[in-house]
């Protein structure tokens, strides 16, 4: 079906998300519009300066570009729905899941304090940049784009990451995820957000000062690609540009919780204690 943007007026077009994707620029839309022959509303479309073709298919909505017809962005059928149709967003699988979003500089513990509330919380733990590392190590072909990205302490795409962290919730059985080290960017977030329909419970942030994270990081010793000077400095400068407008979003939600991660691991953690033992209380 060929669906150029200039058939339905702009006033009836909401932006929905918005990014770059192959490098070309990609906005999600939603069309108040309904094609009377096929008697079903078009929700979304893409725009680019090349792809206009809108393709429904059994579960998926698909944007192609016409020339290749190499798939450029995906999204489960619900997204397409879910302006429309409230029952089917209730039905989708991943809305009853309980995300807290785990952030902070690189360093600042993040991962040291999942793996403690893991274990008295009973929570899965789902690291970002370990899912990255692993997508490396799979061989995927995505794997030599993710590699560079993180050698320049760069944000890969937010189709990537969502699509690995929405593969790693579907495949387990729990329904308690803390996300760690992302949404690194407000587009991070809105695609998460978008895709998943999930809404974080809350947000875990653990400030810590450069100087401590650097000495942190520079011990770890784990081989990472990314532990040494130069990265790191650009990994500090990555977080303050586009990781603290996220945390004001949530913030100004009221969803952020701030912890003191500069203290001892057995410290910071009785602070995190105190809001999952709530958190327990209430769920
Ligand atoms: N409170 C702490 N005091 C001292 N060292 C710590 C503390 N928390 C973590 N570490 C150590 O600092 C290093 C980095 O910690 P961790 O991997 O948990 O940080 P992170 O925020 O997940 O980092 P990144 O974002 O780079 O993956 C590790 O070697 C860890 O053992
Ligand atoms: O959502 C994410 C998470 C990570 N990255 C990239 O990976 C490295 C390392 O991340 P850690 O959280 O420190 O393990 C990060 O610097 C990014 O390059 C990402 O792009 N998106």
């Amino acid at each position: 079906m060929s669906f150029p943007g200039s058939w339905i007026p702009r006033r009836l077009l909401r932006v929905l998300a918005s990014g770059t994707t192959d490098g070309s620029f990609l906005q999600i839309v939603r069309a108040n519009y309904r094609d009377k022959a096929a008697s079903q509303s078009l929700t979304c479309y893409l725009r680019t300066p090349f792809a206009t073709q809108f393709l429904r298919e059994r579960s998926w909505v698909s944007f192609r570009t016409p020339e290749s017809d190499s798939l450029l962005y995906q999204f489960p059928k619900y997204v397409s729905t879910e302006v429309e149709n409230s029952e089917a967003r209730d039905q989708h699988p991943m809305k009853a899941a309980k995300v807290v979003f785990v952030l902070g500089g690189p360093g600042s513990g993040k991962g040291t304090q999942c793996a403690l509330i893991v274990e008295h919380f009973g929570f899965t733990h789902l690291s970002a940049g370990d899912l990255l590392r692993a997508e490396i190590k799979s061989g995927s072909q995505n794997g030599a784009m993710i590699q560079s990205m993180i050698k320049e302490g760069k944000i890969v795409p937010s189709e990537v990451t969502v699509k690995l962290l929405q593969k790693a919730m579907l495949s387990s059985d729990n329904d308690k995820f803390l996300i760690d080290g992302f949404p690194r960017n407000e587009e991070n977030r809105s695609a998460f957000e978008l895709i998943t329909g999930i809404r974080p419970e809350f947000i875990l942030f653990f400030e810590c000062s450069e100087k401590e994270m650097e000495k942190r990081v520079l011990g770890r010793n784990e081989g990472r690609i990314d532990d040494n000077i130069e990265t790191i400095k650009k990994r500090f400068k990555v977080f303050i540009d586009s990781g603290l407008p996220v945390l004001k979003h949530y913030d100004s939600l009221g969803k952020l919780r701030k912890i003191n991660g500069d203290r001892m691991k057995e410290e910071v953690f009785e602070s995190v204690r105190p809001l999952f033992t709530a958190f327990a209380k209430k769920d």
